[in-house]
């Protein structure tokens, strides 16, 4: 930035003297504007990558329009340029877009985007792209989406700069008709035209390419980032536990980083892109208007096309925003009458077994069919509006056609200008008003955008609070040495700060199997799960030793969507243990019926019974082998005889594991050599008593 901004200053400071000696005939205010350019770009190197890649872009387009206009003036690009590169419009445009990028900097809610966006392009994970007639180029993923952007950048402005030659064509086209002059026409059509069609053809192209590689690759990107936060440290849970900020955790994540990334794209990029045709087709039209009379008067007024197409495009705009204004509510409604009748049947889905057993259906239809009727009425409230709003703006847009040749008309017949220059005014008057009717409507896709910023934006404040509530726990996981688990001066807390429980020592020794107890709500879960380290409310240590591993099965396993082989293995890899190994370990859990079906992919949470999912996390253990494995009432929906075979088969498969197990029922005593009971104070506190021997079966 720092280099591109001298060699700017150098290119201002060397056309200036060549302005001011006289060499060659460049107006003054032309290396001027370069000058503060380059001012703008060296104080602006500190600004959001983001808006640099469009400062640079913008500077580059500068220096192009300086080598254009100064090859015009030395004679090197000849050929009548009128009016082609008019270099007040393209000097003052340049520099008020260059103090614009630079002042949004500044927007607060241009400073969000630039952060979320600048994710990507400032990441420096090591990358591949395949560029076509090149090859595979390795690169950072940042400077990769850096490129993609700075050229998306220069194709819009290519197309922009097409289309001012393309009206120039017209200009010439029509001027060679009206002169009768043969070979000027078919010049125009073969030599000027056919090429330039050609590289317009190209451009457009390759610019649909390159903008859908950027789109997903910036997704992919932030999808990434986003998924590794979101799991990173528990935050997932801990966000949960706290409750706040960041409900549909899967929406911000697959459906508001899409939007963001193509809204973010098309705005910038679309409002570069019109912001640049405004500037170059005012121009046109304000270089044709000159000695234009205001109608039926001798009073001249500077740009009377500018300001009629402006006044035309605000008209247009208001009438459509007064017409189709009652459509923001309604698809607001749509979306969420879609959404009624989404969950109805996703919900209706999940309790497909319930609903069975009480013969819900009649009910469920006639709710279905009523919540449908709500998308259909508002629906046709859609339509209504919408042939109102079409009525008027398909008039608008044929009126279009005719206003441009209404307001120069007259001109032509008493010979002002041309019908080349008619031509052009034509061309140029839809370019004009297209470009404002774009920035006074672009407000509604705004507001949606804007929504999706701040939806992202509490994801992020939620995931940060719930990493910060992590990483400022007190309640320290810590391996020591020696192969006992210790908990030291443990206090455990709820969410909300309120004491669960206490204890100023507890042991687990290796090799013994112990059964905690307790009344339901005294704590036992959350105990385990401050051992297991991911509840991160309370104070105190927990000593886990040093380099042995730990598994812990919760009441409801969870069993992940894919092949029965990933569910037994989850959350290793299946890779990991043969065919044999994972039937095996399913058929000492007592599921030798499905030990076979290794490679059926169904949602098996589904399907499996409460029952039979405990036996599947159980075969789970059996594979992993762990030093430690708590079992948190993990057998409870199992009969008692069933019950009594898995731990008889944990004992003999997992002989060096530590048990330590959660239930309700007097018979677990059986299989364990001591009890720790929970007891509840008065005054609401739990606190482990070891009962050191288990109560033996009754
Ligand atoms: N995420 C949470 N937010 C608020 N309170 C919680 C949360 N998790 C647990 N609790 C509360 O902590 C207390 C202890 O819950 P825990 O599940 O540890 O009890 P338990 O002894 O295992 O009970 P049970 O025998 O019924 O499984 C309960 O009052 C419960 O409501």
């Amino acid at each position: 930035m720092i280099k591109a901004s001298i060699v700017l200053a150098l290119v201002g400071l060397g056309v200036l003297a060549a302005s001011v000696s006289g060499t060659v005939a460049v107006p003054f205010y032309l290396p001027l504007s370069t000058l503060v350019l380059a001012g703008i770009m060296y104080i602006g190197r500190s600004i959001p990558k983001f808006l640099r890649i469009f400062l640079v872009m913008l500077s580059a387009t500068h220096l192009v329009l300086v080598a254009l206009i100064l090859g015009s003036r030395v004679g090197l690009i000849t050929g009548d340029y009128t009016g082609y590169v008019p270099p007040p419009s393209a000097a003052l445009g340049a520099t008020a877009f260059g103090a614009l990028i630079f002042g949004l900097a500044f927007v607060p809610v241009v400073r969000t985007i630039c952060r979320i966006a600048d994710r990507y392009l400032e990441s420096q994970a090591d990358s591949v792209i395949r560029i076509p007639f090149i090859g595979l180029v390795r690169a950072r993923e940042g400077t990769i989406g850096t490129w993609m952007i700075g050229i998306l950048i220069a194709m819009n402005l290519a197309q922009v700069a097409l289309a001012v030659r393309f009206n120039f064509y017209f200009r010439d086209l029509f001027n060679a008709l009206e002169n009768k002059d043969a070979t000027a026409f078919w010049y125009q059509l073969f030599i000027i035209f056919a090429p330039l069609a050609a590289v317009h053809v190209v451009i457009a192209l390759t610019e649909v390419l390159l903008q859908n590689v950027l789109l997903i690759r910036w997704r992919a990107y932030l999808n990434t980032y986003y998924v590794g936060e979101w799991l990173g440290n528990g935050a997932h849970y801990r966000m949960q536990l706290l409750g706040r900020g960041a409900d549909n955790p899967d929406q911000r994540i697959s459906e508001d980083l899409r939007k963001f990334v193509e809204s973010t794209y098309s705005l910038s990029v679309g409002l570069m892109n019109q912001a640049a045709t405004l500037v170059s087709f005012v121009a046109i039209l304000w270089t044709i208007s000159a000695g234009f009379t205001f109608p039926g008067t001798n009073v001249e007024v500077p740009g009377l096309l500018v300001w009629v197409c402006a006044g035309y495009a605000i008209l247009g705009t208001w009438l459509t925003h007064l017409i189709g204004r009652p459509l923001i509510g309604l698809n607001f409604e749509q979306e969420r009458v879609e959404a009624n009748y989404r969950f109805s049947l996703a919900r209706l889905r999940e309790y497909t077994e319930q609903v069975a057993l009480l013969s819900g259906e009649p009910a469920e239809r006639e709710g279905l069919a009523h919540r449908f009727s709500q998308i259909v009425d508002n629906y046709m409230r859609i339509i209504i509006r919408l042939i109102k709003l079409n009525t008027f703006t398909l008039s608008y847009s044929q009126a279009n056609v005719v206003v441009p040749y209404i307001l120069t008309a007259p001109y032509y017949f008493i010979g002002k200008i041309s019908l080349g220059q008619m031509q052009q005014v034509v061309g140029a008057f839809s370019r004009v008003e297209s470009a404002l009717t774009y920035f006074i409507t672009i407000y509604t896709t705004l507001a949606d955008y804007k929504a999706v910023l701040d939806r992202l934006t509490t994801f992020e404040g939620a995931i940060a609070s719930a990493q910060r509530v992590g990483g400022e726990s007190k309640l320290a996981i810590t391996e020591a040495a020696g192969r006992e688990l210790r908990l030291k001066n443990l206090d455990v807390r709820l969410p909300d700060g309120s004491a669960l429980l206490h204890t100023d020592a507890l042991t687990f020794r290796p090799g013994e199997r112990t059964l905690m107890t307790g009344p339901s709500g005294s704590g036992k879960s959350t105990l385990f799960r401050a051992i297991a380290g991911i509840w991160p409310f309370g104070e105190g240590e927990v000593l886990v030793p040093e380099g042995q591993t730990m598994m812990l099965l919760p009441q409801r396993p969870y069993i992940p969507i894919g092949t029965l082989r990933d569910a037994v293995t989850y959350p290793g890899k299946a890779e990991t243990y043969t065919d044999a190994q994972i039937a095996e370990a399913l058929r000492a859990a007592k599921l030798p019926q499905i030990a076979e079906r290794l490679d059926e992919e169904r949602a098996w949470a589904q399907t499996l019974s409460l029952g039979e999912q405990q036996r599947l996390a159980v075969a789970r253990a059996l594979l992993a082998k762990p030093d430690w494995l708590f079992l948190d009432e993990a057998t409870a929906a199992l009969d008692e005889p069933t019950e009594a075979e898995i731990y008889r088969i944990i004992k003999e498969q997992l002989p060096q594991t530590t048990v330590v197990s959660i239930g309700h029922r007097s018979t677990l005593a059986a299989y364990h050599d001591r009890r720790i009971d929970m007891k509840k104070t008065e005054s609401g506190l739990s606190t482990p008593v070891d009962l050191r021997q288990a109560v033996p079966a009754e």
